[in-house]
């Protein structure tokens, strides 16, 4: 289970909200945090954007009342869009899911699940889960993250998944339709199976998969695919997804077009930053034409860069898979006349696939990440250490993130179908840098480059990843058929909760280079600062 301790955290900041590296996509949903310089002086003011206006708060932290505003605006932020937000009149159903059968309970229970009985298993929709676990009596405690200058125990409570004792969907009427879009990712498959089996459990009859993304929904040579429990039984048997992937595609526009044409009123979303944003401007273009449509995303993210989120499925998978990638570079490094294995592992903006690669592995001399700066020559650099490693153990390993050392590889401003910056090849750029300085000091070495991404991002999911896999794509439906939407799944110190997309899109999450998981990270490899 990834740990919140070791996500960015400087001393004062609005938690989670660090606004150190932005996605682009969403200015009214950036965060800004209290400077340190600020947080001395008596009166200090931390500014919130409230995420539907772009009007800027201010917290006075002299104001005795301070906290419970800012719970209440965090209460403001944190709620999730609800169809009768739009629908005032629109009236609830007893749920035709029902904890104590595994068959929709129309027939059963004409009238709904009998209510006299005490237990039911239904989530009340003023259940939460606690945001932030842990009280920092000091804001120099280790991964502190305070509000106010004196780190105040504020609570943060966010909406608990689940399903709920009243629908706002008859069954009948729904048409669902589920789309993978971005990159591949170990466990997309499990969701669509999760997805499809609850939403038969729920007594709906027409579900269909988008095939290649938001692309399906506007390409007219691509049909939709039936789906049904028959379909997807297998499914997560291997990697990839059922229903293909894209990058780019349609305006929001055109696929709430299509959406309207096919009848489609619960999407189900999976992918990750930029999936998300067009799920929010596909929730958002359906309020505005008002249409009785649901949309929930299940956040995909193979590089686990997702805000808030314990960790997203697939990384599990990812760490153990890199992991043998890992150990043939340590043994063609160890079994050759001074060897060097380069491993890159994914990792845009986040190093966080090859910071736990690394200290699974225990076989990594140097790694590198996008979060923290490096040089590769100099008395500091990794190459001198490397030569000071081949001449003390005789070979070494080095597992960089495809996101660092950008600033040594060439900048094309070239960007892929959905607006990513295409990146330069760091692997290839440390490889060849190698083999120049040893050249250049004549002394003998033997590199062998392995990119395991493409192996890694088609592995079907592993056990921990599957169960995680199971209950978002079962939450994901018992959030759509209790009628919210512009909302997406997670786990958020183990308990599953739903928390508005925008809140989590706005940046990547990023490897705190002051947590104890990093330091125990540098501990394994014991590598120097490369500055
Ligand atoms: N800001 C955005 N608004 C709307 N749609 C977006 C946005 N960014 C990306 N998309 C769409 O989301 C899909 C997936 O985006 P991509 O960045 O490739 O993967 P991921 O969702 O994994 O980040 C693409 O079809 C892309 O066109
Ligand atoms: O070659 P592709 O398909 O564009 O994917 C490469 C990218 O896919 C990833 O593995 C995952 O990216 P997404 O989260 O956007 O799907 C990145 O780490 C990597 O940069
Ligand atoms: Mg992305």
């Amino acid at each position: 289970m990834g740990s919140l301790s070791h996500v960015i955290s400087p001393k004062l900041i609005l938690p989670h909200l660090n606004s150190r590296r932005s996605y682009g996509l969403s200015k009214s949903n950036s965060r800004t945090l209290i400077s340190t310089r600020a947080a001395k002086k008596v009166r200090v003011f931390a500014e919130i954007k409230n995420q539907s206006s772009s009007s800027k708060k201010e917290i006075n932290f002299s104001d005795p009342d301070w906290k419970t505003k800012f719970q209440k605006e965090f209460e403001e932020r944190f709620n999730i869009p609800h169809i009768t937000d739009i629908f005032e009149d629109d009236v609830s159903i007893p749920s035709t899911f029902c904890l104590k059968m595994r068959t929709p309970i129309t027939e059963a229970f004409a009238a709904g699940y009998p209510s006299d009985e005490e237990w039911h298993g239904y989530i009340n929709n003023n259940d939460r889960v606690l945001l932030k676990t842990i009280y920092y009596s000091s804001p120099r405690s280790a991964g502190a993250e305070c509000i106010d200058p004196n780190c105040t125990w504020v609570e943060q409570w966010v909406h608990r998944a689940g399903p709920r004792e009243k629908i706002y969907f008859k069954p009948e009427e729904v048409k669902a339709a589920i789309v993978t879009c971005g990159g591949l990712c170990p466990g997309l498959n499990d969701v669509i199976r999760h997805i499809v089996i609850t939403l038969e459990i729920y007594g709906v009859k027409k579900i269909v998969g988008i095939p290649f993304g938001y692309r399906g929904f506007s390409d007219k040579e691509l049909t939709e695919m039936p789906l049904s429990r028959k379909v997807v039984q297998n499914i997560h048997l291997s990697g990839g997804s059922l229903l293909g992937v894209s990058r780019g595609g349609p305006s929001i526009s055109d696929i709430v077009d299509s959406l309207e044409e096919r009848g489609i009123n619960m999407l189900f979303v999976l992918g990750g930053n930029g999936t998300h944003a067009g799920a929010n401007g596909i929730h958002n273009e359906c309020r505005k034409r008002r249409l009785k449509v649901v949309v929930v995303g299940v956040p995909k993210t193979i590089d686990n860069d997702i805000l808030l989120m314990d960790k997203t499925f697939g990384f599990d998978t990812a760490v153990e898979e890199a992991q043998r990638a890992i150990n043939s570079a340590y043994i063609e490094a160890h079994s050759a006349y001074h060897g060097i294995g380069v491993v890159k592992l994914m990792g845009r903006s986040s190093g966080f696939i090859a910071m736990h690669a690394s200290l699974a592995s225990g076989q990594i001399d140097i790694c590198l990440i996008p979060e923290v700066p490096f040089n590769l020559h100099g008395p500091h650099g990794v190459l001198t250490h490397l030569k000071y490693l081949i001449e003390t153990k005789g070979s070494a390993v080095i597992c960089v993130a495809e996101g660092a050392g950008q600033n040594f590889v060439q900048k094309t401003n070239a960007t892929d179908a959905s607006g990513n910056a295409v990146l330069g090849d760091i692997g290839v750029h440390i490889q060849q840098e190698i083999k120049k300085y040893f050249k250049g000091i004549d002394v003998h070495a033997d590199v062998k480059y392995i990119d395991p991404t493409y192996m890694i991002r088609a592995c079907r999911a592993n056990a921990s990843d599957g169960i995680l896999c199971t209950v978002l794509g079962q939450n994901a439906v018992h959030g759509a058929f209790a009628g919210y939407s512009g909302i997406t799944v997670g786990i958020c110190n183990t308990h599953y909760v739903y928390l508005p997309i925008p809140e989590v899109i706005s940046y990547p999450r990023l490897v705190d280079r002051n947590s104890r998981m990093w330091h125990r990270c540098l501990t394994s490899t014991g590598q120097p600062d490369f500055l």
